[in-house]
C-alpha cells in the first residue's frame, strides 16, 4: 500500500495556476524526487500535502488517513523540514532539537538525530554560528526529531557548495538505510539522478514525466548526440549536415560555424556512413564524440526548456 497518495490536486492564486492537476503515489522506503523549473508548482503541491496549504481540489490520503479527519496522527507520521530561517538562532543546536521534540507525543532520541545529521561535536554551538550548510543539516534533523516515517525535503541543498550538498545526500541515503520514505524537491539534476528511487518532472503545474531515473534515461538512450568539427569550413560543415538529415536515423541537427551536432538511433551507422561522405568529398573531420544522455537531456527533452542550477 503506498504511503501517499495524491490525486488530481489543484490550486490557484488569483489568476495564477500554481497547481494544474497532479497525481502520483509514493511506495515505502522510497526517495521520491519531484524536479522542475522555477514557479512550477514543486512548493504548492508540497505545502498542499503538509498540510500548510489548502487545495481547491483533489485527495491526499496517507494510507487511510487523510487531513479532513485524521490530522492529528498525520502530523506525528509525517517530519517536515523547516525553512532554515525558521530556527531559533539564540539556542543551541541541541536546545533546537530539544524544544521541537516537545511540540510531539514521540520522538526520537536527540544523541541520535546528532549523530544523523552529524551535527553531534557542534550541539552546543548557537545557530547563528553555524555555516549555511550545518543549519540545513539541523533543519533536517528537526523534520525527524518525531521520528517520522515519511519526511519531506524541500529543495534541501539549494545554495550549498559541493561538499555540504553531499553531507546531506548521505543523511538522506541513513534515512533510507532505515526504511524511512522521502519526498524531494530540488534543482539538482545529479542529485536527483544518484539519491531518488523515482523522479517526476513537473512544468507548469502538471507532471510531464514520472519513473525511475534510469528508465527515464532509457527512453531516450536511443538517441546519442553525436558531435563534429571540420577541418574545411563552414560550407563543409552545411554539406555534411544536408547529407546528415538524409539518414534516416539522424532526428535532428544543428550546426554552429564548422561544427555539426547530430541526434541519430543509430550512431555506428550514421557515423559509418558520414565517414564515407567526407572521404568521398576529401573533408577533413577534425574532431569527434558521442555523448551519453543524462537525466538533463530527459528534462530538457520533456519540458523544452534549459536546466536552471
Ligand atoms: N502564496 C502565493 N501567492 C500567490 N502566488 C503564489 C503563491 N505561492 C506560489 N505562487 C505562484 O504559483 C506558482 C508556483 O509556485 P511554486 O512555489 O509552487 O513553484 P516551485 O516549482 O516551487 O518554484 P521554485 O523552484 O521557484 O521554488 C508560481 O507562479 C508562484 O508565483
Amino acid at each position: 500500500m503506498p504511503v501517499l497518495e495524491v490525486r488530481n490536486l489543484k490550486k490557484s492564486y488569483g489568476p495564477v495556476t500554481a497547481v494544474a492537476d497532479i497525481s502520483f503515489s509514493v511506495e515505502p522506503g522510497e526517495v521520491f524526487t519531484i524536479i522542475g523549473p522555477n514557479g512550477a508548482g514543486k512548493t504548492t503541491t508540497l505545502e498542499m500535502i503538509e498540510g500548510l496549504v489548502t487545495p481547491d481540489g483533489g485527495q491526499i490520503e496517507f494510507g487511510a488517513l487523510n487531513w479532513a479527519r485524521n490530522s492529528e496522527q498525520i502530523k506525528v507520521t509525517i517530519g517536515v523540514q523547516p525553512q532554515s530561517s525558521a530556527l531559533f538562532d539564540l539556542l543551541t543546536v541541541e536546545e533546537n532539537l530539544d524544544l521541537f521534540a516537545t511540540f510531539y507525543p514521540k520522538s526520537r532520541p536527540t544523541a541520535d538525530v546528532l549523530d544523523m545529521i552529524s551535527l553531534t561535536d557542534q550541539r552546543n554551538k548557537y545557530v547563528k554560528k553555524l555555516s549555511g550548510g550545518q543549519k540545513q543539516r539541523l533543519a533536517i534533523g528537526l523534520a525527524m526529531i518525531n521520528d517520522p516515517e515519511l519526511i519531506f525535503l524541500d529543495e534541501p541543498t539549494t545554495g550549498l557548495d559541493p561538499q555540504a550538498r553531499r553531507n546531506i545526500w548521505d543523511i538522506i541515503l541513513k534515512l533510507k538505510a532505515l526504511g524511512k520514505t522521502t519526498i524531494l524537491t530540488t534543482h539538482y539534476m545529479e542529485e536527483a539522478e544518484k539519491l531518488s528511487d523515482r523522479v517526476c518532472i513537473v512544468d507548469q503545474g502538471k507532471i510531464v514525466t514520472l519513473d525511475t531515473p534510469a528508465a527515464l534515461i532509457d527512453r531516450l538512450t536511443k538517441e546519442r548526440e553525436v558531435r563534429l568539427t571540420l577541418m574545411d569550413g563552414e560550407s563543409a560543415a552545411i554539406e555534411t549536415e544536408k547529407t546528415a538529415l538524409l539518414q534516416t536515423a539522424v532526428v535532428r541537427t544543428a550546426r554552429e560555424g564548422d561544427s555539426l551536432r547530430l541526434w541519430t538511433t543509430q550512431p555506428e551507422e550514421t557515423l559509418y556512413e558520414l565517414f564515407g561522405f567526407t572521404k568521398d568529398r576529401g573533408f577533413r573531420v577534425e574532431q569527434i564524440s558521442i555523448r551519453e544522455m543524462s537525466l538533463e537531456d530527459v528534462f530538457i527533452a520533456f519540458t523544452g526548456k534549459e536546466w536552471r542550477d
